[in-house]
């Protein structure tokens, strides 16, 4: 020791050498001043080392997080690629789908959410294989009807099956084929809620319809208010659809009067009108509107949400419809179990027009199934169909409109005959049935008016008068009006506030598979 502070201190600057032979002391504040006469000559140096050492440790950092970022995405991209390429190779559309039903999910999509639920919650349902369309068939108590297979599945699995079998709709064995690979995958895994509640959640789902239903069977408000409906529509008491068709224009168009009866109308009424206020959309010309069943994303696929009770247990309007498309269109028993619903219902619109308010022409275009039925609540409406010119029409051209129903196509645009090629007049409670060319390659819609004046024949048509020719008085089913026809050639009514529940089949849904894969993927990371 003696030897280093001869050898080595001896030499060093004086504070240093205090520093040594003097170590500091805290009882001594003193004895710190040769540690700050030492540093201070060099604090610019320590400034910029520290100045050095921020930037170097910021740059870090943020590189650190680039290369945390870089490795997320390598990892998450290919399986969201796989997420899209599923998506849309089983008809879900793609990305844009998967950010929408997120977005639903999450509740960051405004006004898309069932009554009383969040989004978030209300979508839940849809995640796991469970939608509302499975649960719906699920609850209709048609015994024996294949669930998930049959409409094509609404899990996962369901869809890499049905996207590799094509569109898994059409042909009876491609569904068994499912059933079987599906039941011994779930039974060989122990987990059949993957699988599309065929095997799992098949009972648990029975226990909750047999609970739901008789919860509403047992209410008293329910029971009070609307007495059970006749149920005309079996296959002994129901005619054939073609009973139904509205001559003299293309097809082919189907009235069906008193489908449903005035206490299911006003308690469907009442229903519609007890939906929380954001469930109401208004379109320009002011005429309220309402989706039941999902809304449909920008690329026309449907983001599905359950189905109100009003629509689907208590009255069963969807069932009823259903079944009366399988049975009058002549479906055997077999058929109806083994084949799809004849409209596959899962969308519901609802509008409701003042008097005075309309609809302009338009088609309901390709985003669904090519036949669409539409019950009548509340006031009569007169319905008129339109056809595009062609070139060597005389007739001034009018102009396609899209009021709301999503992408049209092409036809935006193109001019339509000014002169509505028929007209239909619908009554309270009535099914009015819009299919093939009528659907495909007419357009529909309702002239703005306060009341309408219809007559039988179009030879009754003063030049100027606002008086409308029907074509669907046979079918109307109400002697009050048809009389009056038959008796004054005329008949006049004010109209009053009508809502119209138009039921169709959105081709695309988002099915709740590919989201829970997703989820399962996010969720690892
Ligand atoms: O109210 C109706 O009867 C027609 C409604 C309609 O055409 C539509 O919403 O697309
Ligand atoms: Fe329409």
């Amino acid at each position: 020791m003696d030897v280093f502070v001869d050898q080595i201190v001896a030499h060093l600057p004086q504070d240093l050498q205090a520093l040594f032979l003097n170590p500091p002391n805290l009882s001594n504040p003193s004895s710190f001043l040769p540690i700050i006469r030492t540093i201070l000559p060099y604090t610019k140096y320590v400034v910029v080392l520290l100045a050095f050492y921020i930037v170097w440790s910021t740059i870090a950092g943020l590189f650190g997080y680039f290369s945390r970022f870089v490795r997320f995405a390598l990892r998450i991209g290919p399986i969201l690629g796989i997420i899209a390429w599923v998506m849309s190779n089983s008809g879900q559309g793609g990305m844009d789908e998967l950010f929408d039903m997120v977005k639903h999910w999450t509740g960051l999509a405004p006004q898309n959410n069932r009554a009383g639920t969040s989004p978030g919650i209300a979508s839940l349902a849809g995640l796991f294989g469970g939608t509302d369309n499975s649960r719906q068939r699920r609850s209709s108590g048609r015994s024996g009807r294949r669930g998930a297979a049959s409409s094509g599945g609404s899990d996962f699995i369901s869809s890499l099956l049905n996207s590799a079998a094509g569109t898994g709709r059409d042909a009876d064995w491609q569904g068994v084929a499912q059933d079987y690979v599906r039941d011994a995958l779930a039974k060989a895994s122990g987990m059949g809620w993957l699988f599309g509640g065929q095997n799992g959640d098949q009972d648990e789902i029975d226990a909750e319809t047999k609970l739901a239903l008789s919860d509403t069977a047992s209410s008293s408000e329910q029971s009070q208010e609307l007495p059970s409906h006749p149920r005309p529509h079996t296959r002994d008491a129901f005619p054939a659809l073609e009973h139904f068709r509205i001559k003299d224009i293309p097809p082919a168009a189907y009235y069906i009067p008193e489908f449903i009866t005035p206490d299911e109308e006003e308690y469907l009424l009442r229903k519609i009108g007890e939906s929380p206020q954001p469930k109401w959309k208004t379109v320009g010309t002011g005429r309220r509107l309402q989706y039941w069943g999902g809304n449909m994303s920008k690329n026309s696929v449907l983001l599905p949400e359950p189905l109100p009770d009003f629509l689907v247990s208590f009255p069963d309007i969807i069932e009823r419809i259903e079944s009366f498309l399988d049975i009058a269109s002549g479906k055997t028993e077999e058929q109806m179990r083994s084949t799809e619903r004849s409209l596959g219902i899962n969308q519901v619109l609802v509008n409701e027009y003042q008097p005075g308010q309309g609809i302009s022409p338009h088609e309901d275009g390709p985003a669904f199934r090519p036949l669409v039925a539409t019950i009548s609540l509340g006031s009569h409406t007169v319905l008129d169909i339109h056809h595009y010119t062609s070139t060597t029409s005389p007739s001034p051209p009018m102009v396609a409109t899209t009021p709301h129903s999503g992408p049209d196509g092409d036809n935006q645009g193109r001019p339509i005959a000014a002169i509505p090629l028929a007209h239909l007049l619908v009554l309270p409670r009535s099914l009015l049935i819009l299919s093939s060319s009528l659907y495909t390659s007419h357009l529909h819609g309702i002239t703005p008016r306060p009341a309408d004046i219809v007559v039988v024949s179009a030879e009754r048509v003063t030049q100027g008068s606002e008086a409308v020719a029907v074509v669907n008085v046979e079918l109307l089913g109400n002697a009050e009006v048809v009389d009056t026809l038959r008796n004054s050639g005329q008949w006049e009514k004010a109209r009053g506030t009508r809502t119209s529940l138009t039921f169709r089949h959105a081709e695309k849904t988002l099915k709740g598979g590919a989201l829970s894969v997703a989820k399962g993927a996010v969720r690892r990371f």
